[in-house]
Formats: C-alpha cells, sequence, structure tokens
C-alpha cells in the first residue's frame, strides 16, 4: 500500500503545505507514535485496536463459525462498528454466500430482506458490544419470530459475538448458542480486525488469515516519522490540513466494491474525531461515477475541502470493443479499467490546478490483504490525527446522548435526555 502525498505539498497546489511544514509535524508525530506505542503496551482501552493483527485468533473464529455447513446467507444483525467493519469486507470480496445487514429498524426494509431470503440455510450473525443496543435486539427478536414462523430452529442458525455481559451474552447461554467474545479494548468502529468484523468474513469462507497479514504489513510500517509510514502519512497531513481549515473529508475511492469502505471510514473518522469543535466531516463518494455530480463542488465549491481518492492497481478488466463512430474510435482499444484510471488521474490533477489538495491511496488489489492493509492503515491514521488534534479519540459522548434519548422515549428507563426531546421548539409551516 502507498500513499501519495505529492497534490498536498504546495509546489502542487496553491492552498497545499510545504515540506517544511511537513517536516516540523514530523517531530509532533514522533511524540504521538510514542503515546501510541505506550497505549499498545499497555493494552489502554482504544490503543488496544492496533494490536489486532497479532491477537486476533483466525483458527477460534473459523471453528466457531465451522457447525454452519454450506450456508446460502449470512444476515448480521448489528449496528455502526458492529456492522459496518464487516459489511466493508464482504462487500468488497466475492463469495457463493451472500451477506446481507440488518444495521437500521426500517420496517419496510427489514421486512423486505427477510421475505426475499431461505431462512432454512441462511446465519444470523448477531453483532453487539454492549449487547444492549435497541436497534440491533429489535431487530434480532424480529429475526427470531420470522424463523420461528418459517419452522426454522432459529437457535441452530444463529450466532452471537458480544462482550461478556449484557442481554445478548445471557441469550447465548441460555441457548447454548455458538459465540465469540469482542475483544476488550476494542471500540466498536476499530473491530474489523477482530471477531466483530471477521466472523461474517469467515462464513463467507474469506481468508481472514491474509486480512490480519495485510493489517500487520501496515501494522509493523508504523514508526516515529510519517515519512516510513503510510497510515501515519495519512492521518498527519489530514490533520495538518484540517488545521488550514479543510474541514471536510471526501472518500472517494474508484472501485465500486470499495463502496461501502467509504461508509465504515465515516464512522471512524466522524465518531472518533468530532469532539470540542474540532473534526473533519467525511463525505463519502465514489469513482468515477461522483466526478459527473460532486466533483463540481470540490473543484468549485468552498475551499474547506481534502480529497481521498483510492484505487487498486491491479485488478480484471474488460476490453472495450472498437466502434465506426469517429468520435468515439478513441474509446476503441483501450478498457474500463484504462478508462477509470485516466479519470482517476484527470480529477486529482484538475483538483490540484485548481488549489484543492487530494491524497493518493494505491493499494495492489481489492483482496483480503490489500483490504487488511487499508483498514489498518485508516484506523492507525485515525488515532494519530486524534492524538495530534489532542482528543479523546476511543469516546462517542454525543452518540450516547442519543441512544439514552431514545431508550427513556421507549419507556426503557428514566433518561433525562428523553425529556429534551419532549420540549422541542415547533415552527410549523403547512
Ligand atoms: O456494538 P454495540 O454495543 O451494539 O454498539 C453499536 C454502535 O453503537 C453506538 O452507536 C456507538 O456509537 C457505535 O460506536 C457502536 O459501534
Amino acid at each position: 500500500m502507498q500513499v501519495d502525498l505529492g497534490n498536498v505539498l504546495d509546489t502542487a497546489t496553491v492552498h497545499g503545505v510545504s515540506r517544511e511544514t511537513l517536516e516540523r509535524l514530523d517531530a509532533r508525530v514522533a511524540d504521538a507514535h510514542d503515546r501510541i506505542e505506550r497505549g499498545r503496551e499497555a493494552s489502554e482501552h482504544g490503543y488496544e485496536a492496533l494490536n489486532l493483527p497479532s491477537r486476533t485468533d483466525p483458527d477460534a473464529i473459523r471453528d466457531a463459525v465451522s457447525r454452519f455447513d454450506d450456508p446460502s446467507a449470512v444476515v448480521t444483525v448489528g449496528i455502526g462498528g458492529s456492522a459496518l467493519g464487516a459489511a466493508t469486507l464482504t462487500d468488497a470480496l466475492e463469495s457463493d454466500v451472500d451477506a446481507y445487514y440488518l444495521d437500521n429498524v426500517d420496517p419496510e426494509a427489514v421486512e423486505e430482506l427477510l421475505d426475499s431470503l431461505d431462512l432454512a440455510s441462511t446465519v444470523v450473525n448477531v453483532v453487539s458490544r454492549s449487547g444492549t443496543t435497541a436497534e440491533t435486539l429489535a431487530n434480532f427478536l424480529v429475526v427470531q419470530e420470522a424463523m420461528a414462523d418459517a419452522g426454522v430452529d432459529w437457535a441452530d442458525r444463529t450466532f452471537v459475538t458480544t462482550g461478556e455481559e449484557g442481554n445478548l451474552r445471557d441469550l447465548a447461554e441460555k441457548h447454548d448458542l455458538p459465540s465469540l467474545s469482542v475483544p476488550d479494548g476494542v471500540p466498536g468502529r476499530f473491530s474489523v480486525l477482530s471477531t466483530v468484523g471477521l466472523a461474517a468474513a469467515a462464513i463467507c469462507g474469506h481468508d481472514i488469515d491474509a486480512i490480519l497479514e495485510g493489517a500487520a504489513a501496515q501494522e509493523a510500517q508504523l514508526s516515529d516519522s510519517l515519512f516510513d509510514s503510510p497510515a501515519y502519512a495519512y492521518g498527519a497531513v489530514s490533520y495538518a490540513l484540517a488545521e488550514r481549515g479543510m474541514l471536510q473529508n471526501a472518500m472517494m475511492p474508484y472501485a465500486e466494491s470499495l463502496e461501502t469502505f467509504s461508509e465504515w471510514f465515516a464512522q471512524l473518522w466522524a465518531e472518533s474525531l468530532g469532539k470540542d469543535g474540532l473534526g473533519q466531516t467525511p463525505l463519502r463518494a465514489l469513482g468515477a461515477t461522483d466526478q459527473h455530480s460532486q466533483l463540481q463542488l470540490y473543484r468549485a465549491g468552498p475551499r474547506d475541502k481534502l480529497v481521498t481518492l483510492v484505487r487498486a492497481t491491479e485488478r480484471e478488466d474488460v476490453a472495450i470493443p472498437e466502434t465506426d463512430l469517429d468520435g468515439l474510435a478513441y474509446l476503441g482499444g483501450s478498457s474500463l479499467g484504462e478508462l477509470l484510471d485516466a479519470e482517476f488521474e484527470a480529477t486529482e490533477a484538475s483538483l490540484a490546478a485548481a488549489g484543492r489538495p487530494n491524497v493518493r491511496i494505491e493499494i495492489d488489489r481489492v483482496d483480503e490483504y490489500g483490504l487488511g492493509e487499508l483498514l489498518y492503515a485508516m484506523e492507525a491514521a485515525c488515532v494519530l490525527y486524534g492524538e495530534l488534534a489532542n482528543v479523546d479519540t476511543f469516546v462517542q459522548p454525543a452518540v450516547e446522548w442519543g441512544k439514552r434519548a431514545a431508550r427513556g422515549l421507549l419507556g426503557g428507563g428514566d433518561f433525562e435526555e428523553a425529556d429534551a426531546v419532549a420540549e422541542k421548539e415547533r415552527l410549523v409551516i403547512e
């Protein structure tokens, strides 16, 4: 994996950063790296996530899911960090097992999915670190009932990943369900390389060892200089640009298979760094499609964006047939991959020319190893950014506020946050 910072330099784009600025920042990267290493050694909350490449036991995950012989589908019931990591992996990789996610409580969508599945050959993968998240538990109760209605023994088809205690752990014990534990010290949005993200991938038959190997390769490159670590290079430059007003970060992979990766990145970046009035708002875009919609804004709108362009350098390709239409002759003999690459390079050049900094991230292939590299690197980048910005990367009090309010509204306890909902101002125009 490599990160190319050329288009954030002030020599490539006005409003970029100078090499001197990066070198000065590098001294702070060394301090931040030192703090991160101490956190990892002590397995402190959050920092522990960066130890996962060697702490996660892929055999234990494979063993735990081995009782599900030849499933047609796996439905992961979870939300946020308990769904997006697994979804990123299974959406990016091909498998004969269809992977679905119930990570919302939209009744129509839930019903539509359940109606479409052969529940007798579907594995239900319920994931919740806390074991208390309302959306996840409600969806699971609905799935349970759908299975019972279809004459399927839900306990036979259910797999649980949760903490050592909580409602879900009690349920797993009561029904003797196969289960895995969420490792200590790993917040949901940093859990893709643990049991949380890898169980669904294992059920789909993906090579989870290779995912961890890719992650380990990035882990091995963490060092006290941003010039030696692609992960730190990305984290440090994102921070430096945010300090200069680039308060939005458009994650724009040029691969359909990485579309869900942008969603995962959005949670990682938003929940980790959006604190104390600071942060960089993640935007989700897809190349080349969004060149024809959002790019206008990125190039000519407010100067508040970093654009992150991601691509794989090797992929399957499709030749573009020759045509006798004169105006299209230039396309014939070339390929869709070449066209996609030309679009990618044109976009980064056009952004730079308009004074809009952008970073190029490349992996060799969208395969298990490449995904492991990319996901670990983004996590380490995020942790480094959090250190440089001096925010508490691993908490999410603003999200917890909403969770308590919703629970209070549903009669799940006495939460003062629910009162604020009742006191809502109204200015209704009909
Ligand atoms: O895994 P769970 O405990 O069910 O939590 C699922 C999600 O809940 C909250 O919304 C948190 O802010 C997320 O970080 C977390 O990933």
